[in-house]
């Protein structure tokens, strides 16, 4: 059984007509954006912002409708996946260097429901490098304080390439090894000029963990 997928079809039961709905960014998300576009052939009618690029292109190939901004009043429900979540809720994510705008989306939810297999559950968050948006200009600078926090901050690469986000941004993956205080770390992170976000959502802001298990069952935190 594919446990990101139980857990991503489990969120998109709390879907229901009229909704404004998130969507999120990553393999998980994905999979609850195919159940929600199965549901919108099916008749479900949903209006949709998106997290990413990608996102927003898979909502469009299946007639998911997009909301503008400028008309958005309310995100009823955000679904995301996330690379790691401590017992408390707090999260890491980024892993697909699309933390801003997933963390703008997730704030500025109604509800946000998180979905993930049982792997990236963790005692404290910190193995999964902690990835940092930056702006380009003066990337060096930037990399020195956020290495004077503590960290390895090594740019990420893919392709042979600098990664660059949505957000005509960089992504600076930043090994603390284990954090005890993601609160701390998130104000301490933000305080840096260069810095447009990071990707340690806090517990406070997440309203359910739905967590799938390749058993075939799903719990929630
Ligand atoms: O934060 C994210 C993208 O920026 C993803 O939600 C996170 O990386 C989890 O990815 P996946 O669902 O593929 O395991």
């Amino acid at each position: 059984m594919n446990a990101k997928r139980l857990a991503a079809e489990k969120a998109v039961e709390y879907v229901k007509n009229g909704m404004v709905v998130g969507l999120g960014t990553g393999s998980t998300a994905t999979w609850a954006i195919n159940a929600l576009g199965e549901k919108v052939k099916a008749g479900l009618e949903i209006q949709a912002i998106a997290s990413s690029v990608a996102s927003e292109n898979l909502a469009k190939q299946y007639g998911i409708s997009l909301i503008d901004f400028s008309e958005l009043n309310i995100i009823h429900v955000t679904i995301d996946g996330a690379d790691e979540v401590d017992p408390k809720g707090n999260l890491i994510k980024g892993g697909g260097g699309a933390l801003l705008r997933e963390k703008i989306i997730a704030y500025n939810s109604k509800e946000f429901i998180v979905i993930v297999d049982d792997t990236k559950l963790v005692n404290t968050l910190g193995k999964f490098p902690l990835p940092v948006e930056v702006v380009p200009f003066a990337v060096d600078l930037t990399l020195k304080q956020l290495r004077n926090l503590g960290s390895t901050a090594i740019i990420r690469k893919k392709d042979g390439k600098e990664f660059v986000t949505d957000n005509a941004n960089l992504i600076a993956d930043c090994s603390f090894g284990e954090i005890q205080d993601p609160d701390k770390l998130n104000t301490s992170l933000l305080l840096i000029p260069g810095v447009a976000e990071c990707g340690l959502f806090l517990h406070s802001k997440v309203s359910q963990v739905i967590i799938g298990y390749t058993d075939g069952t799903v719990d929630f935190l």
